[in-house]
Formats: C-alpha cells, structure tokens, sequence
C-alpha cells in the first residue's frame, strides 16, 4: 500500500461527494447505528478473522487512533516510514464501516489484506461478530473517561458531516447520557468489555493511562502481543505517537478524508489530545446534572475509571 492507495481512498471520498449527508441512524438490536452500517449488517456480522488479527475496540473518540498507530509500529518494530505506507483507515481497517459506494467498506479492504490485520470497530460487545471470540483474537478495548469523551464527539460531530447533526452542546449531552448517539450507549459500552475482559482475555485500556505515562501503557500493550522491542524502540514509538506528531503526520491525521465530509473549517480530527478539557465545555449545572446521572448508570460497577472531576 503507498501512495497510490492512499490517492485512491481519498478520490473515491470525492467521487462518492454527492451521495454525502448526515446519514440517519437506524437501531440493529437497540443499538442506533449509520444506515449504511445497518443495511450491511449482515455481512458484517458473517465477518470471519483470522486468530492472529489484532482487534481495537473502543466507544467514538476514546482513543483508537492513537492505539491503531501503537500497534501498527509495535508490530512493526517502530519502523516510522514503513508504518507511512498509507493513512490509518487503509492500514487499519474500520470492521463495520459502509459508506456511499465507490468508497471501499472495512469488509472490502481487509479482503486484500495478509493477516495479521489491525481491526477497529466501535461495536458494542454484544454486536461484535462471534468469529472474533472463536478464533481468540487479540483484542485491545481502550475506555475514556465519560465527560472528555462526550466533549471530542460533539466536536467530531459537528466537523464529521457523515454523522447526525449534534445540535446545541446542551442537548447532545443529554443524548449521550440517553445512548443515542451513533453506536449507542458509552456506559453500556465500557461495561460490556469490561464484564467480558476475563472470559474473552481483552486487554482493558484507559485514554488517561496512555496520556499519564505513553511508555508503560505501550509496553504492556508490546507484553500483551507477545511482542520484544527495544526500550530503544518503545521510546521511539512514544515520541512517534505524541498527540504533535500524529496531528503532523498526514498518515495519522485524517486529511486523507477530504473537507466535504470531515470540515477542518469546525474543528480538527487531531483536536486537543488533552485529559480534562470537559471543564471548558460543561457548566457547574450541566456538570452536576451529569455527574448525578453517571452514579445512576455506573452504579456497582468496579471500573477504575479516574475521577470524573
Ligand atoms: N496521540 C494522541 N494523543 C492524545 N490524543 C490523541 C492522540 N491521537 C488522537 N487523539 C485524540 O483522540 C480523539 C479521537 O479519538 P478516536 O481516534 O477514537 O476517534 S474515532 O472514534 O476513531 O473517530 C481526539 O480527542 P479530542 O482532541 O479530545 O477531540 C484526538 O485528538
């Protein structure tokens, strides 16, 4: 894959312009997804990987870039230029992303590729195709925590013109706390891996870990894959993986994805990278509101989430 591949993702972006809208959404077992998904779903759900696929899974914006990008140079032994052969979604592919065709689906790319593949879904646990837990692929889940999550996808929201238009920040607060918003519920999201992650050995990760100390949050992801690289290598691939390098690099930052669908004009796909800028956004009111429905949701569950505040 070069820079032919990467040319002609971006093109059937463009050429598929006029079939661009803010997609509806559609529920596939409670669950509201992009219509494109649900009329495919099907296909989707017959997905059959192969045991040394690696699988990323995580709610929208809770950090799966950052860890499709660690993987690709873990399993690469940090190979920089290498893991430039083409833009994250090509490289990585999105399991249960249609679009407007001539835009290939996730299903369509990982055809032409040689496991062991990178995959990233945001499906919720229930909704993963069962081959993924029959073949014990490895799988990464990356959690965020719930105010600074909500605030990168109002953002992307706005920006992404292939997702429902957010609204006012007040109300889309209040869909993200009800589960509408694309891919549903984040609080029965994070508890679905989080009760699986014995049972199906999933590697539990949190946004604010990977922030808080990059080196032994990528270690343990190396230990996990049953991978070696040098402490040479692992600080290279901290550096490469910076919020300031992955906005730098066109590979990582999704201008692959042309302004007529994700508008840079709004906000960026590289944002903040911050843990906390939630405070710039909820009110003291929104916040308690907020935190009072979060005990509600979150209520007997043992994830070590950080402080909301
Ligand atoms: N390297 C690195 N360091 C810190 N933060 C990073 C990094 N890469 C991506 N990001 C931030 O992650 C948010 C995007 O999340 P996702 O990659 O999960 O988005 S998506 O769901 O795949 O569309 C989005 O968060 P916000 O900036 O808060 O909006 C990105 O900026």
């Amino acid at each position: 894959m070069s820079e032919q591949e990467e040319v002609s993702y971006s093109e059937a972006i463009q050429k598929a312009n006029d079939s661009i809208s803010r997609f509806p959404l559609i529920p596939i077992r409670g669950i509201p997804l992009m219509n494109y998904i649900a009329n495919n779903f099907d296909s989707i759900q017959a997905f059959r990987p192969d045991p040394s696929d690696i699988f990323i899974a995580t709610y929208p914006k809770a950090g799966t870039t950052w860890t499709q990008e660690i993987v690709d140079l873990l399993l690469h032994n940090g190979d920089a230029e290498f893991c430039k052969r083409a833009p994250t979604p090509v490289r990585s592919p999105f399991l249960e992303m249609f679009s407007p065709p001539p835009i290939p689906s996730g299903l369509e790319l990982l055809s032409k590729m040689v496991p062991p593949r990178i995959i990233k879904t945001h499906l919720p646990f229930q909704l993963v195709p069962t081959g993924f837990w029959e073949s014990k692929c490895k799988t990464i889940y990356v959690a965020r925590n719930a105010k600074d999550n909500v605030v990168s996808y109002f953002h992307f929201d706005k920006m992404n013109l292939t997702q429902p238009e957010p609204g006012p920040w007040d109300g889309y607060v209040h869909k993200f706390m009800r589960g509408e918003l694309s891919w549903g519920s984040w609080y029965d999201h994070v508890k679905g891996y989080w009760a699986e992650r014995e049972k199906r050995n999933i590697l539990y990760l949190f946004f604010e870990d990977i922030k808080e100390n990059p080196q032994r949050e990528i270690e343990r992801i190396m230990r996990y894959l049953d991978l070696s690289v040098s402490d040479e290598v692992i600080s290279q691939i901290v550096e490469l993986t910076s919020f300031k390098s992955m906005k730098e690099n066109p590979m990582t930052n999704y201008s692959c994805v042309p302004a007529t669908v994700f508008d840079n004009s709004v906000s960026s796909f590289m944002r903040k990278g911050e843990v906390g800028d939630w405070k710039n956004h909820f009110t003291p009111e929104q916040s308690k509101m907020f935190e009072e429905d979060y005990e509600k949701q979150m209520k007997g569950v043992d994830i070590p989430f950080r402080s909301l505040i």
